[in-house]
C-alpha cells in the first residue's frame, strides 16, 4: 500500500530521517516505533504532505504520492486540533464535508459514529465543555469518518481510560478487518504487541529494525528456558539461580548453551518432575530498550 524509498530529511543541520526505506503492506497494522526525537513524526508529516522530504520517494498504491491522495489518508496527530467553540455535531459535519462527504452522507455517518463511541448524548456540547477523553473520541471520529484506505494514528490511546482505550482498540481492529491499512505510532509497547502485525523502529533518524512481530521476536530469542521442577530426585547444581515457591516448586531459567531443547529437557528429568518448560520470548518492550541501547550512531 505504501512504499518509502531512501527518504531523507534534515532541519538546518539536524538529520531527522536518513535513508529510510519502508514497505507497509495492505490491510495490516504497522507499528512505527522509536524513542523520542527519532524521526517518526517527521516521516508521518511527509506521508501527509505537511512537509516535504529533501530526497527519496513515497508511493501509495504504486504511484508517487500526490495531493489527491490526502483523501485516502486519515491522520490522527499527537497534538489534537479541534475548534473549541464549535459543537461536537457541527465540527464532525464540517470535517466530513472537508473530506468530501455530501451533507446527508455526513449526517448519517456522524450519527452512527457518535453512537458507536457512546457520545451520542454529547453532540450539542461545545468541544471546550468535553472531558479530554471525549474530545479524543471526537478527534478519532474526524479521522476515520471518510473511511480512509490508510489510517495514521499517532498515540491514539493517550488520554483514554482503560475502558475507552479498549473501545478505540476494537474500532481499530474493525477498521483493519474492513481492509484499512493502519500505521500506529506509539510508545505503548503492550498496544504494539496486541495490535500490530508488522513493526519498524527508527532511532536517530535511521531505521534499525523492520519485520513482522514474529520475525522480530524470533530474532531476539535469548535461547533460554523457564523451568519449574517438583519432587527433586537429587540436589540442583549450586550455580542455577533457583527460586523456591510456596507450591514447593523449584523455579529457574537455563540457557540452551548449544543443547537442543529436548537434550535440556532430558537432563532436567534426572533432577525431578518437570512441571514447566517454556522458551523465554522477549517482550516488545525488552526488544525496544535493547535496540535503543545497542545502536549508536555519531
Ligand atoms: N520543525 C523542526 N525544526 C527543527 N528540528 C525539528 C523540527 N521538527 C522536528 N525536529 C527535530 O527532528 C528530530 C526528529 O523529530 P520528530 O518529531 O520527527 O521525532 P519523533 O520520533 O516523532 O519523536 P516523539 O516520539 O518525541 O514524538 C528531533 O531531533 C526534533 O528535535
Amino acid at each position: 500500500m505504501l512504499k518509502i524509498t531512501r527518504l531523507n530529511k534534515a532541519y538546518s543541520n539536524h538529520r531527522a530521517l536518513t535513508d529510510v526505506d519502508l514497505v507497509v503492506p495492505q490491510g495490516m497494522i504497522f507499528g512505527l516505533l522509536g524513542p523520542n526525537g527519532a524521526g517518526k513524526t517527521t516521516l508521518i508529516r511527509i506521508i501527509n504532505q505537511i512537509i516535504e522530504q529533501d530526497s527519496g520517494t513515497v508511493e501509495i498504491d504504486g504511484k508517487s504520492l500526490s495531493p489527491d491522495d490526502i483523501r485516502k489518508i486519515g491522520y490522527l496527530p499527537e497534538e489534537r486540533g479541534l475548534y473549541k467553540k464549535m459543537t461536537v455535531w457541527d465540527q464532525l459535519i464540517y470535517f466530513s464535508r472537508l473530506k468530501g462527504l455530501d451533507q446527508s452522507e455526513a449526517k448519517g455517518k456522524v450519527k452512527i459514529w457518535l453512537e458507536k463511541l457512546e457520545i451520542g448524548g454529547w453532540k450539542e456540547k461545545k468541544i471546550e465543555d468535553l472531558s479530554k477523553g471525549m474530545a479524543q473520541k471526537v478527534q478519532f471520529i474526524s479521522t476515520v469518518i471518510h473511511e480512509p484506505k490508510l489510517l495514521i494514528l499517532d498515540e491514539p490511546f493517550s488520554g483514554f481510560d482503560p475502558v475507552n482505550a479498549e473501545i478505540i482498540k476494537n474500532e481499530i481492529l474493525e477498521l483493519k478487518a474492513k481492509g484499512t491499512t493502519v500505521i500506529l505510532s506509539t510508545h505503548r509497547m503492550e498496544s504494539v504487541e496486541l495490535l500490530c502485525d508488522h513493526v519498524a523502529m527508527i532511532h536517530k533518524s535511521r531505521k534499525i529494525l523492520d519485520g513482522t512481530i514474529r520475525e522480530v521476536k524470533n530474532s531476539f530469542r535469548p535461547q533460554e528456558f523457564s523451568i519449574s521442577l517438583i519432587n527433586l530426585l537429587q540436589d540442583l547444581p549450586q550455580d542455577w539461580k533457583v527460586r523456591h515457591d510456596e507450591d514447593r516448586a523449584f523455579n529457574f531459567s537455563l540457557p540452551l548453551n548449544g543443547r537442543s531443547p529436548n537434550q535440556l529437557l532430558k537432563e532436567l528429568m534426572e533432577y525431578g518432575e518437570v512441571m514447566e518448560f517454556k522458551e523465554k520470548v522477549p517482550s516488545m518492550e525488552e526488544i525496544f530498550i535493547h535496540q535503543v541501547k545497542a545502536t549508536q550512531y555519531e
